[in-house]
């Protein structure tokens, strides 16, 4: 497909959003889609991305993926990938321009839905998410829910790397034992909690104190005081610490707080109208330049002991490579 860069839509640790505008007649079917796109040479993410997208394509709540290219441009290579355009920014843009207002509940029981539809598609097909947050969940014009960013997405199981971003970590996650979709049930419980109460679900300005909160005892984050019964039920069930008993999206499908939503449709047609810019949105003390690093001590399951010495360690190599808290220049992904 023929297409131009267009203008900047919004960027991530290690990829770029813009608009992409189809060259020719022929593509009308698709008016206005999104391009993200990478240096060639570091596109490892980005390709992983595509992959799982393509094989995703068939869901209505996971952001549609339209194909990908090389490009040169100022001299660089770039690697291209076409997506759905979503009008509607992220998620975390709609937070933060609700300022202290929250997102009123029947909507968050809407898009709490349209979530959950696209965690038990992706976890169908054997695939875990890993960064679930409200940067990566974009909403489209007509009020749809779009799954995107997958670039820490992975095949369920195995353990060690130590991936995602650390407000939605789940103890597992932390703990270094199997990463598997009950981390990405955990992610939500906090997107959902954020949504009730407009701020992160962890009240927490320090990264180790954080991962020690998250993965070792039974500390489980705040659950919003003004969210009904249903939405404070549907919070624990995904608040569970051990992820055995954690329930599972499909689970949570049938849970009271959603199961008799009725999702707003977010149909497949894009307005040509209506876009705007969107950007990176920190908000918290832990919105941080991209922090890497790669844990090699994996663990059978999750346990409490576990958690402790993985933590350990944990704490120490982010010692060494701690990036500057008092910034808030952007945000923390562990890849
Ligand atoms: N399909 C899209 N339509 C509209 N805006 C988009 C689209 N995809 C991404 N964006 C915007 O670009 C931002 C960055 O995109 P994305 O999260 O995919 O990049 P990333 O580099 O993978 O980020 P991360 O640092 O979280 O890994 C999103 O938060 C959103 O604001």
């Amino acid at each position: 497909m023929d297409w131009f860069r267009g203008e900047k839509l919004g960027r991530g640790s290690f990829a770029q959003v813009n608009l992409a505008i189809p060259r020719s007649q022929s593509s009308f079917l698709h008016p206005l889609m999104a391009v993200k796109s990478c240096g060639a040479s570091l596109s490892s993410s980005l390709l992983n991305e595509k992959s799982i997208l393509e094989e995703l394509k068939d869901c209505p709540q996971i952001i549609r993926y339209y194909g990908d290219s090389y490009s040169f441009e100022n001299g660089e290579k770039l690697y291209n990938v076409l997506l759905e355009y979503a009008s509607g920014g992220s998620l975390a843009d709609c937070l933060k321009s609700a300022g202290d207002r929250t997102i009123p509940e029947p909507q968050v029981r809407r898009y709490t839905k349209a979530l959950l539809k696209g965690l038990h598609y992706i976890h169908k097909f054997g695939y875990v998410h890993c960064d679930l947050k409200p940067q990566n969940i974009l909403l489209t014009s007509d009020g749809g829910v779009r799954i995107a960013d997958f670039g820490l997405a992975k095949r369920a199981g195995g353990g060690g790397e130590l991936r995602g971003t650390p407000l939605y970590m789940s103890p597992e996650m932390v703990a270094g034992s199997e990463q598997g979709a009950a981390a990405d049930v955990w992610a939500l419980g906090c997107v959902v909690a954020e949504m009730a109460s407009g701020s992160p679900a962890w009240r927490c300005s320090d990264l180790a104190a954080l991962l020690m909160r998250i993965g070792v005892g039974e500390e489980v984050p705040e659950i919003p005081g003004d969210l009904s019964a249903e939405g404070r039920d549907f919070a624990e069930k995904c608040f569970v610490k051990d992820p055995r008993g954690r329930w599972t999206a499909e689970m949570l499908l049938n849970h009271p707080f959603v199961c008799g939503e009725e999702e707003m449709n977010g149909s497949e047609e894009l307005r040509s109208g209506d876009w705007k810019m969107a950007s990176a949105s920190p908000r918290c003390p832990f919105d941080f330049e991209e922090w890497s690093c790669s844990l090699t001590s994996p663990a059978e399951s999750w346990s409490v002991s576990k958690a402790e010495e993985r933590l350990r360690g944990l704490v120490n190599v982010g010692a060494e490579i701690a990036p500057n808290w008092s910034s808030t220049d952007d945000w923390l992904t562990i890849r």
